[in-house]
């Protein structure tokens, strides 16, 4: 049975959602699905712009049917080719051998390296590129390594409709609400909106920063992503979103405190800071347990927020594993911007603190504030000054 949503009058959202998939890449947790989105437009020719991973391919291929109704379909546009969007190829191509396949060089070469044969089905377009298609217009931008290096968006001319790969998408399934209107985003959508960038593209601030730049010079009407909601209204608020993580700019000014404890002192302390970071006013302050948070989660309110501290107990003379793996894929994810305190912890050759800071001294444009606390086993009334200048700290380096 078709399930579809009718985006314009001659636009069709023929994706699909899935509740099954625990681990997105196979790393993320997805605990409200994902949404694949594929979009079918019915002008003088037939277009199908991306297909959809395969766990989702019969309800996909049951949509494209229903909307085609009957009709041949003409184009199929690859702006990704990432196979949670690219997996579908070549079912499509063999249900419709006449389809022409637009896409850029690179996705071509992806498409054989994963096994498909598209020869004789090819359109190679570059930057710039128009395609008429009837009433609609279509021009082709390339947006390399948004979210690989393959990667263009598509931008319908006539409607002033982006399609825009994996920019502007987001964790979640849409469970029949397509439109960024049909669901209050800011409350229950922006966290996973933001795991999912951070996590996905936040390696690539510059090349979300260029295709930003040229999004500005288009009228867009629409954003139609591969993943989430379409957004059809406030875009200014979601281009804001992206604008300021794509430049690694905190969303918030507050403490975020992610403590790595095995019993409980360390933790303990980073409640007391907490506590006095609230006595002295400031009360957005979160606290995550490296442990029990993944990693995904927390990346994402390390975009989210301008301060964190690292409280860490030493382990084997080293820093915690848990906390190590969230450093390293901050690093990896290229987080700049952020100002850092250090809590360490250690019983006899305490070690969690000093490479902390050589960890972060490594990154770009990271601050790490001379206030430390240095616990032996657990905190004492002696650590009580340094903790309140920890929070003095804080709080101080918040107003410049
Ligand atoms: C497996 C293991 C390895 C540790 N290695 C060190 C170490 O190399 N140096 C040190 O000073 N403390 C070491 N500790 C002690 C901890 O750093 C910490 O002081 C202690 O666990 C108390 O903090 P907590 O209650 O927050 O876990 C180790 C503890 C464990 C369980």
């Amino acid at each position: 049975m078709h399930c579809v949503r009718k985006v314009t009058e001659d636009l069709y959202w023929v994706g699909g959602n899935d509740h099954r998939l625990a681990l997105f890449e196979n790393i993320h947790p997805i605990p409200r699905g994902v949404s694949y989105n594929s979009y079918l437009l019915l002008d003088e020719k037939t277009v199908l712009f991306d297909t959809v991973d395969w766990s989702i391919g019969r309800q996909f291929l049951e949509n494209i049917e229903y909307v085609l109704g009957g009709r041949p379909l003409d184009y199929m546009v690859i702006n990704h080719m990432e196979p949670d969007h690219g997996a579908s190829i070549e079912e499509v191509l063999l249900r419709h051998p006449e389809v022409q396949i637009i896409s850029t060089e690179k996705a071509f070469m992806l498409m054989r390296q994963f096994g498909f044969d598209v020869d004789g089905h090819m359109i190679e377009v570059t930057e710039g590129d128009v395609q008429s298609f009837g009433k609609h217009e279509v021009t082709f931008v390339s947006a390399p390594m948004v979210h690989w290096p393959e990667a263009m968006v598509s931008f319908d001319i006539t409607d002033g409709i982006l399609f825009a790969a994996d920019a502007f998408g987001s964790f979640g399934a849409l469970d029949g609400k397509l439109f960024n209107d049909e669901v209050n985003f800011d409350r229950d959508w922006i966290d996973d909106a933001r795991r999912y960038y951070t996590n996905i593209v936040g390696k690539y601030g510059p090349h979300v920063q260029s295709l930003l730049k040229k999004a500005g010079t288009i009228d867009i009407k629409m954003i139609c992503p591969l993943h989430g909601p379409v957004w059809r209204s406030d875009l200014g608020y979601f281009l804001e979103k992206y604008d300021k993580w794509s430049r690694y700019e905190p969303e918030e000014q507050g403490v975020m405190i992610v403590y790595a404890s095995m019993y409980g002192n360390t933790e303990a302390a980073a409640q007391n800071l907490a506590a006095r970071l609230c006595e002295k006013g400031m009360t957005n302050v979160v606290m995550y347990d490296v442990s029990n948070t993944h990693v995904s989660q927390l990346i994402s309110e390390t975009f989210r927020l301008s301060h964190i501290v690292l409280a860490s107990v030493t382990y084997n003379l080293g820093i915690y594993p848990l906390m190590h793996n969230y450093l390293m894929d901050m690093k990896a994810l290229n987080l700049q911007k952020r100002t850092f305190a250090v809590i360490e912890n250690g019983s006899w050759a305490c070690k969690s603190g000093s490479l902390m800071r050589e960890f972060i001294d490594d990154m770009r444009e990271m601050d790490v504030l001379d206030e430390q606390v240095t616990l032996m086993s657990s905190m004492t009334e002696d650590n009580g000054d340094d903790m309140d200048t920890l929070a003095d700290g804080l709080i101080e380096s918040m107003k410049q």
